[in-house]
């Protein structure tokens, strides 16, 4: 198993007795390469299995089938020797409301035999410095959420695990969640941040995994992901839409017209947009590249795939995964 990767999973399962009795899968078969270092988002709609794997890794429940390694470690079996060089926020951890962070933290750090030198500057790793002698109960839930990450660093782990962090937060704690998760990343950590919100994720990960029914159907880097769902459409705002169509036609481009606009596919640079209609007296008021985001990736990856939404294939049957930068 390669030491580059900091978790990794092949044909991983868990199966729950639903109330009919009846086995239903939450994750089923899967395989998640989570690489050393950077960013990874672990994403999936509701249901499909993000939590469960999580709880598999730690050890929390038992797999079915399947294995897992953690920096190259069989898990569960050798968990004692890795857990230690990980850290796991999937819960609040229980702070004195009327001490403030700073306390909070040393009481944590004497608990646990850590260095109390080490409190500020976990307080600092998450930007709480500052606000670390205000009490605990007048602290925004993102500043919670921080000092819970904060206790976690306590123990100096080389891999962070987040499971849907920006629960309930306001959007400008979901900013600060994801700057300090960029910051840990920055610092040589590697963190798996799990969500069913694209949105939050994509700006901050590096390499994500979509997970659909307990299944991976798409990994590799954002931009991957992003460039394979692109193929290079511009998008031209002109008055004259026939004409211009006409115009661009003739130049052997595939193009379409959407209401003002005419969608120019196949990565034709827009340089070569405005000269074309330029030489017939056709003047542009708008040219941009459509970004194509992640968040259309994934609906269009996922779709159909929630939970409930309809029976799992039968054997033999599923999608193959798809991995960015593969011809697929
Ligand atoms: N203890 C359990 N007993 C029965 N079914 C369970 C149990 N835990 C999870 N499940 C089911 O397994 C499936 C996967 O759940 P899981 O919580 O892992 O999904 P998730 O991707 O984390 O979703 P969410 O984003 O909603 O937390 C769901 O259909 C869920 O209802």
């Amino acid at each position: 198993m390669s030491t580059d990767l900091a978790i990794s999973t092949r044909g991983l399962r868990k199966t729950y007795r639903n109330r009919r009795g009846q086995r239903a899968v939450a994750v089923g078969g899967l395989d998640l390469d989570v690489p050393v270092g950077g960013v990874h988002g672990f994403l999936g709609p509701n249901g499909a299995g993000k939590t469960t794997t999580i709880r598999m890794l730690l050890g929390l429940i038992r797999a079915d089938s399947g294995t897992m390694t953690v920096f190259g470690q069989t898990v569960p079996e050798r968990l004692p020797d890795v857990i230690g060089r990980v850290g796991a926020i999937v819960e609040q951890p229980k702070f004195f409301p009327s001490f403030s962070g700073r306390k909070n933290l040393t009481m944590l750090a004497r608990a646990i035999d850590a260095p109390t030198s080490l409190v500020d500057v976990v307080l600092s790793d998450v930007g709480l410095l500052d606000r670390a002698d205000d009490r605990y109960k007048g602290y925004s839930l993102g500043m919670k959420q921080r000092l819970a990450i904060a206790a976690t660093l306590l123990k100096d782990p080389d891999l962070l695990i987040f499971d849907e962090p920006t629960n309930g937060l306001d959007p400008a704690g979901i900013r600060e969640i994801r700057g300090t998760m960029r910051g840990l990343a920055d610092r040589g950590k590697t963190v798996l941040v799990s969500s069913h919100i694209l949105a939050e994720v994509e700006q901050v990960a590096d390499t994500v995994s979509i997970i659909a029914r307990g299944e991976l159907i798409a990994s590799g880097s954002v931009a991957d992901l992003i460039g394979a769902g692109a193929a290079g459409t511009v998008r031209v705002g002109i008055a004259d839409v026939p004409r211009a169509q006409q115009v661009l036609g003739a130049q052997g481009w595939t193009v379409r017209p959407e209401g003002r606009y005419l969608l120019v596919d196949g990565g034709v640079a827009p340089a070569s947009i405005t000269e074309a209609l330029a030489a017939q007296r056709l003047f542009v008021d708008e040219l941009v590249p459509v970004r194509v985001d992640l968040e259309s990736v994934f609906l269009d990856l996922t779709a159909g795939r929630g939970p409930g939404t309809h029976a799992p294939p039968p054997e033999g049957e599923h999608r193959p995964a798809h991995h960015a930068g593969e011809a697929s």
